[in-house]
């Protein structure tokens, strides 16, 4: 006998609606009239209840992606078939475990396969973090989390959710650096698409390979910026498939809607060109024409096959393609570049939340930051703006409060020539100083932002300096892993004597100073793209537009607590994350429909109850 899922809903056709249902390989499709829908659902939500929920690019009709193909344009004949027995256990999507219940294990045929015991999805969770809890090595706890989520989504998504502050350390920075380091000796299964320089001119068909049909997102990387760990080349897929299971866990986007890309051009790690294991290209990396012809024919494949709606998410890129890729494509698709613009976002957030501890306007302080790469002009850039906004003073003048050193020192006027475009708007007027000590004592900052990828840069002298000059230094070390960043928690406390506001990329533990404890931010972008990624989805947003990062900001700023000041915090923490990210998603989106940017309409009245009731929740469903 064929058993048969829960109807869904596929699309709307001369007013009726059609519903596919699957079963032994069979897609069986059943035309309904609206008035009928909610007689032929049986558990859970109906079918005209998902139909208005989110779908594929915010808009509702085209909920499994068949309606963004046009009528001439080729399309894959693909079929649904039931996992059931052995397969359904090997199907991370369905998989349910030792949860499997008494009437699912007959008539799924699981009968033997599993120990008589059937367990809750909440004890299976409870032994998992004990599991999890006794590996000492956080790469064993990487990839314990990692085979989870291939053996059992659900589970790993609940798992994440409900322990997000002891878990987000694993599955992302710090431990996710350590792993692209080691990718190629622990790599098991592909988590995501691996697109080579083979791959030219196939970029379609590869994209065709992906099980899923319907992606809304798409984190890419080429794996030459990966974290402050350098050029990791095809190792660097770690990233896009951490910050996707972020998407789906802080931002409550669904798994199957997500896709994790590591273009390979090759790399210019020579340790990884001699290493064995290496599982990428073995070649230097393309450049110029060779480079660009290969992110074009991706990009125009994505458009086809997805529609224009799909969001793609640039991650850790090299500066030198960073800023042309988002300049090239910002226009034309829906693209968003996470070190650039969410780094902004999220660091605009704290400095506005701040203010209560330091008082005054962002327009009364004068900013440092050592590095100025993607994360530290992208940042500058976004205070400048926001300033702007508020107080009408002109973006070249709001510039002038805002100081970057790079390698070789200040960036001043007298460089300007060698400059790199993305550097020229900061060259301001002053003479040159080499080191950071001679500019934190010279521009006399109230803010100092790491970006540079270099730890231990921060010195005692630096902070003390800081100290000395204000009565709150604000001191962020924003470089990712830890063993990047610019100073920790506990030096920025100790060497300011308890003064200092701090907050890091990657998280350091509450520090006990003199009786008191101080509980650092953790100023990371992972705030930001989840909640933002799901108000572009939900609103069928067509375009990144800068406004949406200030609303992200303004609305992150909003949900640090008088408790959180208290503590020294200038960010909520993580456990409230999905709340968060509903709030962001709402603002974000009403900011995007204010723009004419949005094309899911009507416009949702309440956004934030719109965003919750959008977001995935890794509960198992019960089959039939
Ligand atoms: N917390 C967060 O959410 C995020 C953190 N980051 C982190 O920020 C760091 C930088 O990323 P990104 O901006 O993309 O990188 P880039 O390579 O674009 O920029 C790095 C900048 O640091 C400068 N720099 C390097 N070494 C030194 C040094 N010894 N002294 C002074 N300046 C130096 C570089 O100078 P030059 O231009 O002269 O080469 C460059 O300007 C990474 O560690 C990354 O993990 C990034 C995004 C988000
Ligand atoms: C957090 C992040 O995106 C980075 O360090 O690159
Ligand atoms: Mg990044």
């Amino acid at each position: 006998m064929i058993s048969f899922t829960r109807p869904y809903f596929l699309r709307k056709a001369l007013g009726l609606f059609l519903l596919g249902e699957r079963g032994g390989g069979i897609l069986k499709i059943r035309v309904v009239m609206e008035s009928t829908l909610k007689e032929i659902t049986s558990n859970g939500d109906s079918v005209l209840d998902m139909k208005d929920k989110c779908g594929v690019g915010g808009g509702v009709e085209d909920m499994y992606g068949e309606d963004r193909a046009t009528e001439d344009q080729p399309i894959t004949p693909w079929t649904f078939s039931v996992a059931s027995g052995y397969s359904l256990l090997r199907d991370p999507h369905y998989n349910k475990g030792l949860a499997f219940t008494e009437a699912e294990r007959d008539a799924h045929y699981l009968r033997g396969l599993l120990p008589p015991t059937v367990l809750s999805q909440e004890l299976q969770e409870k032994r998992m973090i004990h599991n999890l809890r006794q590996y000492q090595v956080p790469l064993q706890r990487y990839m314990a989390m990692m085979d989870l989520q291939e053996r059992n989504e659900r589970l790993f998504y609940k798992l994440l959710i409900d322990h997000v502050e002891e878990l987000l350390p694993i599955v992302y920075t710090p431990t996710v650096g350590e792993a692209c380091q080691k990718y190629g000796s622990i790599f098991r299964r592909p988590q995501g698409l691996f697109i080579s320089l083979k791959e030219k001119g196939k970029i379609l068909e590869v994209l065709k390979n992906w099980p899923e049909k319907s992606i809304q997102v798409i984190v890419v990387t080429d794996g030459e910026r990966i974290l402050g760990l350098g050029d990791l080349g095809c190792q660097g897929m770690g990233i896009p498939v951490g910050k996707l299971s972020l998407y789906t866990a802080l931002g409550g986007v669904r798994p199957s809607v997500c896709l994790p890309i590591t273009i390979d051009v090759g790399t210019n790690n020579q340790q990884l060109l001699d290493n064995e294991f290496y599982i990428g290209l073995k070649q230097k990396r393309a450049t110029g024409q060779e480079y660009a012809e290969l992110l074009d024919e991706f990009m125009s494949a994505v458009k086809q096959n997805y529609g224009e709606k799909v969001l793609i998410q640039f991650e850790d890129f090299a500066n030198h393609n960073a800023f042309d890729l988002l300049a090239k494509y910002r226009t034309t698709h829906l693209v968003f570049n996470d070190d650039i613009q969410g780094t902004a976002s999220v660091v605009l957030a704290g400095l506005i939340a701040s203010l209560k501890l330091l008082g005054g306007t962002l327009a009364d302080h004068t900013f440092l930051f050592l590095g100025a790469g993607e994360a530290g002009t992208g940042i500058a850039e976004l205070i400048a703006l926001e300033i702007t906004k508020r107080t009408s003073v002109p973006l070249e003048e709001a510039r002038k409060k805002i100081w970057l050193v790079d390698s070789k020192g200040l960036v001043v006027s007298s460089r300007l020539e060698s400059l790199q475009h993305f550097k020229k708007p900061w060259a301001h007027d002053h003479e040159p100083v080499k080191e950071l000590i001679d500019a934190v004592k010279a521009i006399k900052p109230t803010v100092l932002i790491g970006t540079s990828g270099v730890g231990k840069t921060f010195t005692k002298e630096v902070v003390e300096t800081m100290a000395s000059l204000n009565p709150k230094p604000l001191i962020m070390a924003l470089s990712n892993p830890t063993s990047q960043a610019e100073c920790t928690a506990e030096e920025a406390y100790t060497w300011s004597k308890g003064h200092a506001i701090f907050a890091s990329g990657s998280p350091f533990d509450p520090f006990e100073y003199e009786g008191r404890t101080f509980v650092s931010g953790q100023a990371n972008n992972a705030y930001i793209f989840p909640g933002f990624g799901l108000g572009i989805i939900m609103s069928g947003t067509i375009r990144v537009h800068d406004d949406m990062l200030l609303a992200a900001s303004e609305a992150l700023a909003a949900q640090v607590t008088e408790e959180d000041y208290l503590k020294g915090r200038i960010y909520p923490p993580f456990t409230n994350i999905r709340k968060i990210s509903a709030h962001i998603a709402a603002e974000v989106a009403a900011k995007a429909y204010e723009l004419g940017l949005a094309t899911r309409l009507p416009r949702p009245t309440n956004l934030e109850k719109y965003a919750e009731s959008c977001m995935y929740t890794p509960v198992y469903r019960t089959y039939r």
